[in-house]
């Protein structure tokens, strides 16, 4: 019987390295500067966190010349055994896909490496445990939608256009296995139509909404959610906190702040393997 796609016995992270605040990737300028302290301590609640739910934690040593190496979920797509080594659709990230396929080999996968013209961030791509829905934004294309489909072929892939904000992920992600939490932008509300028109499971899915986009990521890992505290999001924080659902057994309330500065969220900063 295949496994929950759910349930995960080990993770994959990443530190935070000295370069992030000045040179990581970011949309915007905001004119609060990253505090690299801070982002550290915030990196270590979320290590632990992590530790405690699936167990078994592998690190990737931090590597300077890769500021944005914390956000490992954009250079791999791991489902089941398979380890796709992803194009990172940002030329300065392409390196961080080195010590990704090592940390897969180490692990045990079964590794496809994404060939050119390929191009995908794993930020792209939101699976719901019965099909695959990638972002077509400005990070990954449909030629690495198709070689996701190659690497993945039991499970049904749907393209989203992502045209504001960086990733599928940056709005949408699973709260539950029947859950998918939503942020209230334009960009979001689309994705949410499309999946209900194009999507192969279409109606299956319900929605948890939340005010902000970024307030929406969240991790849902072996019956936990872990969202944004009420610090950083209280209004999502809110609606996460008076969400009841039966496959919800805890919630766990954390702090992002310093990495949201640059683009990053939840999702972004672990690989779960199950
Ligand atoms: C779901 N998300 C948003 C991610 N998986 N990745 C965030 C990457 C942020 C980085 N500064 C960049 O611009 O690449
Ligand atoms: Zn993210």
């Amino acid at each position: 019987m295949a496994a929950n796609p759910f349930t995960y016995t080990k993770a994959v992270v990443c530190g935070i390295p000295a370069s992030l605040p000045a040179t990581a990737l970011r949309m915007e300028e905001t004119d609060e500067p990253v505090d690299l302290g801070k982002a550290r301590q915030q990196h270590e609640d979320y290590l632990q966190v992590l530790t405690e739910l699936v167990g078994e934690v592998h690190v990737i040593p931090t590597d300077e010349r890769y500021p944005d190496c914390v956000f490992v979920e954009d250079p791999v797509v791991v489902c089941g055994d398979t380890a796709l080594i992803t194009i990172p659709g940002h030329e300065s990230r392409r390196g961080e896909t080195v010590a990704m396929k090592e940390a897969m080999e180490k692990i045990g996968l079964k590794i496809v490496e994404m060939l050119d013209p390929g191009r995908m961030d794993g930020g792209d791509v939101l699976f719901t445990g019965k099909e695959f829905f990638v972002g077509q934004s400005q990070r990954t294309n449909k030629h690495g939608l198709q070689q996701l489909a190659a690497a993945f072929p039991n499970f049904p892939v749907t393209g989203i256009p992502v045209r504001e904000g960086l990733h599928l992920k940056s709005f949408l992600s699973m709260a539950t296995p029947n859950h998918i939490a939503m942020g209230s932008s334009s960009a979001a509300l689309d994705a949410k139509q499309l999946i209900e028109t194009e999507g192969k499971f279409k109606y299956s899915y319900r929605y948890l909404q939340v005010p902000d986009d970024i307030g929406a990521n969240c991790l849902y890992i072996n019956g936990t959610i872990v969202h944004a505290n009420n610090e950083t999001f209280p209004k999502s924080c809110k609606v996460f906190e008076k969400f009841v659902d039966a496959d919800v057994k805890a919630k766990i309330a954390l702090s992002a702040s310093e990495v949201n500065k640059v683009d990053g969220c939840f999702t972004c900063c672990s690989v779960l393997i199950n």
